[in-house]
């Protein structure tokens, strides 16, 4: 009963017959033949019955000779047997291609984001997506492997067992057709009112977790100032979780309830209960042929089985949701990449008139030009908003620019492979991601091969080395398992990789900018080492930072609107000069360039 009423929940976000379609489309031959044979199957196991009425009607009649009635005996358990050997073939066969399609969707999916804008990583939508993915895939299985032919054989069984009783005696027919069809326009009901019901758990669940995380976040305020006599205000904990108590709770109530009717109806005993009944009743009315309510007796049952039709459409509604979720990725745009990658020459990059948006119609950088000078430092500066992370990220192709064009080495990016990008433009950016695997080989991600003394030498260089042999398996300590490291130990692993990697462009994004200010100096002193040589392009929050740079861009509503070194830009009266003394003090207090 949860599961129904679980499964219901999931068809609101938007199931897709045609998504499911294109998805198993490759073995779409293999799940007709499965259908096929289920068809087959569910005819053949009607055959039983078929044998046991001639051999009652013989019975009754009083005229069965052994041998005939041994001869049916052998045709029911045939046809017994080879219904259950076709079923079996069929339900192989689905599992076979479920099994295929699970395997090629997730090759497909996996060659479809390699070719996705990195921007879109970035986003709230990419995570709820990636999340969804394993659970979509393993929602397919119900459809693919089981779901169609359940439902297959919930239509045909009852169908042909109706048909055979209407050409036997109509009216007793109808006596049993009609629980049957009330029955699943019940349960039907009962489903598509779930979904209503249960929009009102997760809202109740959102409450809950939502309560929770605000008392959380205000409880180290209480206790501090509890000493002061401050009392904590209602939190709303258990205003939440009563609601969504009672929510549950009517929720499954009415559910039983309503499927409750709906099994009772159908329930073997009532059909049998009722077959008798009326079929004494025909009989004595001299309406129909006592040796037929043999037959309704057999058959009766299966006419009753329509609701499993019901519930096999339940589980393909949540498959179709999962498709439909599944092909939102499979149509997410992709970077066009070109057929052969040009060559580069130098690791200058020229931005030239770039206008970028994030939303159609919200463009958030304007015609944009700036060049960075090979092994030079270009520090790009301004108010939160103006464009800098997204510039940044134009540079090392998260997305492509909508006007204009970014160049490097003389080559428009768009003209690169994907790899001999990535083996010129390496990026660090505010937070670290360590992978799951040792420390080394979290350093040598981009040279596998790299050896033991290279990623020592990088992880020295960014300040890291001592703090990986204070561990105690070194090295070979894994990450977020025993290697616990604060955000400026994990930023400073990722400045290793990058020194591994050897990128001549380097990309920097607010790199401490979730860093507390003592672990920033010696993320400082690590960068530095990293962007010697190279031709650098920094996103800086910290102005004190980037006084060494060779050149600063100011940017603000999505251009830049001062450039130059730093003594320049504080000379001038200007932006820069403005954000200097909002963030830095008066210009007098200027430090030493730090490059
Ligand atoms: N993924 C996104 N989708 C929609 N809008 C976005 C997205 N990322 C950034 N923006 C918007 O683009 C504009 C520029 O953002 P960007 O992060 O580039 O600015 P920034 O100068 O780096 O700001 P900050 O210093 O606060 O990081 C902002 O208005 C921001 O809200």
């Amino acid at each position: 009963m949860w599961k129904a009423l679980r499964r219901a929940q999931h068809v609101r976000q938007g199931a897709d017959p045609a998504a499911f379609h294109e998805i198993v489309a490759p073995v779409a031959g293999r799940l007709r033949v499965a259908l096929a044979l289920q068809v087959a199957a569910t005819a053949l196991g009607l055959a039983p019955f078929a044998g046991i009425w001639m051999i009652a009607k013989e019975a009754v009649e009083g005229a069965a000779d052994p041998a005939w009635v041994w001869g049916w005996v052998a045709v029911i358990a045939g046809a017994a047997v080879t219904a259950f050997a076709v079923r079996l073939a069929a339900y192989t066969i689905s599992h076979r291609a479920d099994l295929a399609i699970a395997a090629r969707l997730r090759l497909r999916i996996a060659d479809h984001l390699a070719r996705v804008p990195l921007g879109w990583f970035t986003t709230g939508a990419a995570g709820r997506s990636l999340d969804a993915l394993h659970n979509d895939v393993g929602d397919l299985h119900a459809a693919v492997a089981h779901g169609r032919l359940d439902a297959a054989a919930g239509l045909v069984a009852p169908l042909l067992a109706l048909g055979w009783l209407t050409a036997a005696d109509w009216r007793l027919a109808l006596v049993v057709a009609v629980p049957a069809a009330l029955s699943f326009l019940l349960y039907v009901r009962s489903l598509s009112g779930a979904e209503e019901r249960m929009r009102l758990v997760p809202m109740g669940i959102v409450a809950v977790t939502e309560a929770v995380s605000a008392l959380a976040r205000d409880l180290t305020t209480l206790r501090v100032l509890s000493g002061k006599g401050a009392r904590p205000p209602e939190s709303g904990v258990h205003a939440a979780a009563d609601q969504l108590r009672d929510g549950l709770r009517t929720a499954i109530a009415e559910q039983e309830e309503r499927g409750g009717r709906a099994n009772a109806l159908i329930s073997p005993a009532l059909t049998l209960a009722l077959v008798c009944v009326a079929g004494t009743a025909f009989v004595a009315l001299g309406w129909t042929e006592p040796v037929n309510l043999v037959l309704f007796l057999l058959l009766a049952v299966t006419v009753s089985g329509t609701q499993r039709i019901a519930e096999s459409g339940a589980s393909l509604r949540v498959a179709y949701a999962a498709a439909h979720r599944l092909r939102a990725i499979l149509h997410l745009p992709t970077l066009p990449l070109p057929a052969e990658s040009a060559a580069l020459n130098g690791d200058r990059v020229e931005l030239r008139g770039v206008g970028f948006s994030h939303e159609p119609g919200h463009p958030v950088l304007h015609d944009v030009d700036l060049t960075l000078e090979p092994g030079t430092m270009t520090a790009l500066v301004g108010p939160s908003g103006a464009g800098k992370s997204t510039l940044a990220a134009l540079v090392a192709r998260f997305h492509d620019p909508d006007t204009g064009s970014v160049r490097l080495g003389g080559v428009d990016v768009r003209d690169l492979a994907t790899a001999d990008l990535y083996r010129t433009v390496g990026f660090v950016l505010q937070e670290a991601v360590l992978l799951r695997t040792t420390l080394r080989d979290n350093i040598r991600l981009a040279v596998p091969d790299a050896d033991d003394v290279r990623v020592a030498e990088a992880a020295r260089a960014a300040g890291v080395h001592e703090r990986i042999l204070a561990l105690p398996r070194g090295y070979d300590s894994v990450a977020g398992d025993d290697a616990h490291l604060s955000g400026g130990e994990r930023q400073r692993v990722a400045i290793a990789r990058a020194l591994v990697a050897d990128p001549r462009v380097l990309v920097l994004d607010e790199p401490t900018a979730h860093i507390d200010p003592e672990a920033e100096a010696h993320i400082q002193n690590a960068l530095s080492n990293l962007a010697a040589g190279r031709t650098v392009l920094v996103v800086a929050h910290r102005l004190a930072t980037v006084t060494g740079a060779d050149q600063i861009a100011v940017m603000d509503g999505g251009r830049i609107v001062q450039r130059g070194r730093h003594e320049e830009l504080l000379a001038r009266e200007g932006l820069y000069r403005d954000l200097w003394r909002a963030l830095e003090g008066e210009p007098e207090t200027t430090p030493a360039a730090t490059r």
